[in-house]
């Protein structure tokens, strides 16, 4: 019988990741998205090329990334790992170096590197300045529900243990030098997004006026530069490491509501002490 493969991996999750922080101040993108992976890369390839060589066949390093990076779609079409790199944003855009930088260290160096791509991420633990925790936390406080535009572009919704489903398929069974794309197969245009989390509020946490909350959301304008579409054709990790996404968004959405409403202190903290409320509209605490 063949041993278990156990690889050592650097899993490189850390960026700066919400778009419109790049747009109002890049340079902590290119600080950390650039250079932070350029850093890391070299302690890695530090790192690695000091191991024995058995050890070195079991190491990967992971860099994980956006499909971002491909830039926008229209109304059809999927990003593939053959899409050209078009990245429109300065978040996007230091995505796209970092995953060069990855590619350029495995061809050059023979670090064994793999890069993932994936659509929008969402579930428990979410950071606040997000759509969908946005929406959740400040329907909660009786403020206006922003949408950016006429809330017709389009994200595909990838639940956040799915994703780390995937992440373990790759570094567990990933060929190193390849790329591969992570997908919720779960289109959703942002209005129907923020009316699907007013409708499973309505339900379980309802206003105590017993007005819908969907009543609190307003078109304001659009963010500069918004990408229309992103959706990933997520077939290659499909058929070659048998990852598909389990959870659908509608379950997804009411199981992301619940864990906010139950884990009021850690968003609230977040809020109160550690993160600029200004930019998302709030007064400090909400009960
Ligand atoms: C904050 C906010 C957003 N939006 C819109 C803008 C987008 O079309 C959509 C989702 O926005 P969000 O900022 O949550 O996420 P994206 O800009 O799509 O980017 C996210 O998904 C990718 C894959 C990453 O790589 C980014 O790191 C991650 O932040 O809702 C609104 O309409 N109102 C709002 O208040």
């Amino acid at each position: 019988m063949l041993a278990e493969f156990r690889p050592d991996v650097i899993a490189h999750l850390a960026a700066e990741s919400h778009v419109d922080r790049s747009i109002s101040g890049p340079g902590a993108f290119v600080h950390t998205n650039v250079v932070g992976t350029f850093t890391l890369l070299q302690q890695a390839l530090g790192y690695y090329t000091g191991l024995p060589e058995e050890a070195r066949a079991r190491f990967r390093f992971h860099h994980i990334s956006t499909d971002e990076v491909y830039g926008s779609l229209g109304e059809t079409g999927l990003f593939t790992e053959a899409t050209a790199y078009d990245p429109r944003s300065p978040y996007s855009a230091s995505k796209a170096a970092s995953d060069h930088l990855v590619r350029a260290w495995g061809h050059t160096y023979h670090l064994p590197v793999l890069v993932t791509n994936c659509s929008n991420n969402y579930g428990p633990y979410h950071f606040p300045e997000k759509l969908i925790p946005l929406i959740i936390i400040r329907a909660l406080a009786g403020e206006a529900l922003p949408v950016y535009g006429d809330g017709s572009n389009v994200r595909d919704w990838l639940f956040v243990e799915d994703h780390a489903r995937a992440l373990r398929c790759v570094f567990e069974r990933g060929t190193p030098g390849e790329t591969y794309n992570i997908g919720g197969n779960a289109e959703r245009r942002n209005i129907e997004v923020v009316r699907g989390i007013c409708a499973v509020l309505d339900e379980v946490a309802p206003r105590a006026d017993g007005q819908p909350y969907a009543g609190q959301i307003r078109f304001v304008t659009d963010r500069p530069g918004h990408d229309r579409r992103y959706a990933i054709d997520a077939g290659k990790i499909r058929r070659e490491l048998g990852w598909a996404p389990q959870e659908t968004f509608e379950a997804g959405i009411r199981k992301t509501v619940t864990w906010y409403l139950a884990n009021r202190p850690w968003w609230q903290d977040i809020l109160a002490s550690r993160y600029d409320t200004a930019r998302l509209g709030l007064a400090v605490a909400h009960g």
